[in-house]
């Protein structure tokens, strides 16, 4: 086991297999616990107010984030998602302007990997590296956040355009929030910068979903939370169409595309759409 992580990551992240593979794992990738954005990007620098009560936990009636924007974990301290919440709803957690205590129940996101996980080699060779968990992880779990470098839709496009003319593998996901007057869109690519997720692949059915959360700044934290129980050993996979937080918009992406660009899908799921999903507006 060779340990890629950075040291801020809470939990180690490890490698099975050589040592010649856990090089070509990490090769040319600089580890980032969260997403980096440039200054280019609106947003980066906007930190929203905080909650005052000093040592209390927060509440629904006392707490100026969960007050505003309203809660979307249980209260149990647990950081499980509270499942008779709106999935599609963006989540603020408590952040550093709050005065609540670090092991306040709306921090989860914030504070980081709490379980642990590997990288290795997956036994379809076409599927290249893989990421799977040492742990048991419960549903509704945060498991961790797709990180890497936020970058505006036109340098997406450029970076895209490139990965696709050299058939490397694609990192890039757009994740967009429909609101009722506009779509935010955040893309995220983790090919130089990045973290343990960017060895996740696709399944289309898949262990992990997207959720958006907001710490710090308004723009999101791309979360990925267990969908069901996940033991150990166990590939993590996620449904690289599902960065649209809409549900059924992916559908129609895989009939606009060219024949050649698809890449054929070995997830071995029942369900299986046979080729991998893809954002035609990348
Ligand atoms: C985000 S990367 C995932 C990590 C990648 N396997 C690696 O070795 O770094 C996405 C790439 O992995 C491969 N991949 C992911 N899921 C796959 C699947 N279900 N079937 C076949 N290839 C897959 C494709 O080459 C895709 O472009």
């Amino acid at each position: 086991m060779e340990d890629i992580s950075q040291g801020a990551e809470r939990v180690r992240i490890s490698f099975s297999g050589t040592a010649e593979d856990a090089h070509a794992a990490v090769e040319g990738f600089t580890y980032v616990c969260s997403s980096i954005a440039d200054g280019q990007i609106v947003g980066s620098e906007c930190a929203y107010d905080g909650c005052d009560h000093t040592g209390l936990s927060c509440d629904d009636v006392v707490c100026g984030c969960v007050g505003v924007h309203g809660a979307a974990y249980k209260r149990d301290g647990t950081g499980m998602l509270d499942p008779s919440v709106d999935d599609h709803m963006p989540i603020f957690e408590c952040n550093s302007n709050c005065s609540c205590e670090a092991s306040c129940w709306n921090r989860v996101v914030g504070r980081g990997l709490r379980w642990k996980v590997f990288v290795a080699k997956h036994a379809i060779r076409s599927k290249g590296f893989m990421l799977a968990s040492l742990d048991f992880i419960p549903k509704g779990a945060f498991v961790l956040e797709y990180a890497g470098e936020i970058i505006r839709a036109d340098e997406a496009e450029r970076r895209w355009e490139y990965q696709r003319k050299l058939k490397l593998p694609n990192y890039i996901i757009c994740i967009r929030e429909h609101t009722t007057s506009r779509i935010f869109r955040t893309n995220i690519d983790p090919s130089v910068v990045g973290n343990a997720a960017r060895f996740i692949n696709h399944s289309c059915e898949p262990n992990l979903a997207f959720r958006t959360v907001r710490i710090n700044s308004m723009i999101p934290s791309a979360a990925l939370f267990a969908t069901q129980d996940i033991p150990a050993g166990q590939e993590l996979t996620f449904d690289y169409g599902d960065a649209c937080l809409i549900s059924g918009e992916d559908a129609s992406l895989d009939s606009r595309i060219e024949k050649d660009d698809r890449i054929r899908c070995d997830c071995g799921a029942p369900s299986c759409r046979q080729f991998l999903p893809y954002d035609v507006t990348l």
